[in-house]
């Protein structure tokens, strides 16, 4: 544990010169800020149903809106008032928010991400993408949400667990700070994380498995036959249907996470959005030394086509995710495979 403050990373880091400009530094403070109140509501006591219920509407994806789902984008986005952000997008909003028009910066967020697990005091997290806001006369404000990941200025999610977290990456490494009641400050407490290449841990909702396309059955089948299969080594399974959740496992531990396109209606292009998660997660993940990508392509070079476009996602230990991308592109991973299982081991990762 190396211990720095927050404040003092990001005033290390924005000193550096090859660091972020202070503009983001500023952002991220703010909803460090907003974080923290979040957090007091959840630890207040037993949660309100006027905050786990639902107000009976649809975000403009089609989710149930939870009243915390409401709120906490009401929080994150009146944090941000005042701060040097021209617009704000999130996943509780059809459309971007102009906020400082004078400003430089655009930040994209999930304010409750895994909010179907409220009742169920699992872990729950706020998603943010921080981008160079679209400049130029008569520009559409969603343009600054439709640029490729690879362009984010920084990236990082709140994680409201046992411990509030922030996971956190500015470029050239990822580092996650927990909050400290001693100090009423994010502490950091692990420095340039760095994912195992290889891993034995996988993590999918296997109750969709009749939905998903073959190569996707395909490997799964493969880390289930375990020892006596083509990996010749028995895999762990981890599901916590919290995107925050599991990714913090996969930076802490290794592994691998899946949430792909399946057969169900809504789900062509699985479940997770590209702007607000998976491209937030990419960055933070690849700066972690993993990868991710859609099964195939890399999330980060991705081009956004709207804001609440979903994406399928891959993502963690790198060698495990390039593997998942043979599934689909080489014919020997899926044609004639029973004679090159086993022990022959010409299919070992
Ligand atoms: O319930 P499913 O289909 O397994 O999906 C779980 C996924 O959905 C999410 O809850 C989606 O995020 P939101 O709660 O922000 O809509 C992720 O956190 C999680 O990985
Ligand atoms: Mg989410
Ligand atoms: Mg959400």
């Amino acid at each position: 544990m190396s211990g720095a403050t927050l404040e003092a990373y990001l005033a290390s880091r924005t000193a550096n010169g090859d660091g972020p400009a202070p503009d983001v530094a500023a952002v991220i403070q703010r909803l460090a800020t907003a974080a923290l109140v979040v957090r007091k509501i959840m630890n207040q006591g037993a949660l309100d149903t006027a905050f786990s219920g639902t107000p009976g509407f649809s975000n403009s994806d089609g989710d149930l809106q939870k009243n915390l789902d409401v709120l906490c984008n009401e929080l994150f986005l009146s944090c941000l008032q005042g701060a040097p952000v021209a617009y704000y997008a999130s996943e509780e909003l059809e459309k971007p928010v102009l906020l400082n028009p004078a400003a430089h910066l655009a930040v994209a967020i999930d304010p409750l991400d895994g909010s179907s697990n409220i009742e169920n005091n699992v872990s729950i997290g706020t998603i943010f993408s921080v981008l160079p806001a679209a400049k130029g006369p008569d520009v559409d404000p969603s343009q600054s949400f439709l640029q490729p990941g690879n362009r984010q200025l920084a990236a990082g999610f709140f994680i409201y667990g046992p411990q509030t977290a922030l996971v956190l990456s500015l470029g050239k490494g990822t580092e996650i700070f927990i909050f400290s009641n001693r100090l009423g400050c994010f502490v950091e407490a692990y420095k340039s994380v760095s994912i195992p290449e290889r891993t034995s841990e996988f993590a999918i909702n296997m109750s969709n498995y009749r939905h998903w396309e073959e190569a996707i059955r395909l490997y799964v089948d493969d880390c289930l036959a375990g020892s006596e299969g083509p990996r010749e080594r028995d895999f762990n399974m981890r599901w916590i249907a919290s995107l925050v959740a599991d990714t913090y496992r996969i930076l802490v531990r290794g592994g691998i996470f899946l949430y792909p396109a399946d057969g169900r209606k809504g789900y062509h292009q699985g479940r997770l959005r590209l702007v607000y998660e998976a491209n937030p997660i990419a960055f933070i993940i690849e700066n972690a030394g993993g990868a991710a990508t859609n099964s195939i392509t890399r999330i980060l070079d991705l081009v956004p086509e709207n804001l609440h476009q979903r994406v399928p996602l891959a993502f963690g230990s790198r060698r495990e995710v390039a593997r998942v991308a043979r599934y689909h592109v080489d014919p020997n991973m899926i044609g004639e495979r029973a004679p090159l299982f086993g022990k022959r081991g010409l299919f070992r990762a």
